[in-house]
């Protein structure tokens, strides 16, 4: 047998399960060489692509190359001290799962995710679900509004009759993709209905910006059923993510509406607080950019900049 390509699916122990593109399952170890050059930030991760080769002896595999990775789901450390902590690599996108009721929709909650998504260079979907709870089509367009205007794309679904789940199964199809968002919002029930026994740990979302905690995350991917050749990410800890070491300064980046105001203030080192002449504040006052999101920046804003005072 000559050397495979495949994808990492799990690692527990120095073996890693690479997973080939019929399915196959191979239990390999990194090749000696690639441990030597392994450094914090090159650590192997799920979601690598990789090159496999069967070993002289014995009946295992051995990793002799990782391709360069498109995207790296990443917990920065406070201060940036000990570099990243890789939890997923190459992931594509991110559901964000929410309810439009019971539980109530947290709108600045779903901001704040959508913040970390950006951070980490991932494409997010918000989903609206129990679509069937709430009779009055204008509030759910209502609570969709700023996020389509902001260029993300919504998707309103709902389990219990059936809304929305061709069109959510097909942002799925062949993606790598994570699923967040608060308990209660239906994700299980989501990717149950979708992928009949699909099931995941899947993370409450932070209420705090950088109250992430230090528990040990090890991220699985569990490939879709029915030759989807889609992956779900399952890891317990997507608040882990959180913002940690987002500087202050970056977070206008992260709100992706205010791109192309950004470098048309007045003052370079503009916060978009209450500086005159500030492309972003007018765009807000013109409509152009939604007040409400807006607000969103200003709180993350403020909790960011408190977090990096000096203690
Ligand atoms: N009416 C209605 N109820 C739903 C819908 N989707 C899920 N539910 C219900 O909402 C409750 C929570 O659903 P789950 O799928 O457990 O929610 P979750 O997001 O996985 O929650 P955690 O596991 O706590 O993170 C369950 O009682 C579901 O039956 C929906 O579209 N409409
Ligand atoms: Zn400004």
């Amino acid at each position: 047998m000559s050397a495979m390509q495949g994808i990492v699916i799990e690692g527990t122990g120095g073996v890693w399960q690479v997973r080939t593109p019929d399915g196959t399952m191979l239990p390999s170890a990194l090749a000696g060489r690639l441990k030597q050059e392994e450094r914090d930030f090159v650590k192997l991760a799920v979601g690598d692509h990789v090159t496999v080769e069967p070993e002289e002896r014995g009946q295992g595999w051995r990793i002799t190359a990782i391709a360069p990775r498109k995207s790296v789901l990443a917990r920065r450390e406070p201060g940036g001290r000990y570099g990243e902590r890789v939890l997923a690599a190459n992931v594509d996108q991110v559901c964000v799962v929410f309810a439009v009721a019971n539980p109530e929709p947290h709108v600045r909650m779903i901001d704040r995710f959508l913040v970390v998504c950006e951070a980490n260079d991932l494409e997010p979907h918000v989903v609206l679900n129990k679509v069937d709870l709430v009779a009055d089509a204008a509030m759910i367009d209502a609570l969709a509004a700023p996020y389509e205007k902001a260029g993300y794309p919504v998707h309103r679904t709902s389990v219990k009759r059936g809304i929305g789940l061709d069109e959510l199964r097909a942002v799925l199809h062949g993606k790598v993709t994570a699923v967040a968002g608060p308990s209660g919002a239906g994700k299980s029930s989501l990717l149950n209905t979708l992928h009949p026994g699909v099931a995941l740990r899947t993370a409450e979302i932070s209420q705090s910006v950088n109250k992430g905690r230090h528990t040990t995350v090890g991220a699985k991917l569990i490939p879709l059923p029915d030759g989807d050749e889609g992956y779900l990410v399952d890891t317990p800890g997507l608040r882990e993510i959180a913002m940690w070491g987002l500087p202050a300064e970056s977070l206008d980046q992260c709100f992706r509406e205010f791109r192309p105001y950004l470098g048309e203030c007045r003052f370079q080192d503009c916060h978009h607080e209450v500086e005159p002449q500030c492309a972003v504040q007018q765009a807000v006052e013109s409509g152009k950019v939604d007040r409400g999101r807006y607000e969103s920046y200003l709180k993350l804003y403020a909790e960011l900049r408190a977090s990096e005072r000096p203690r």
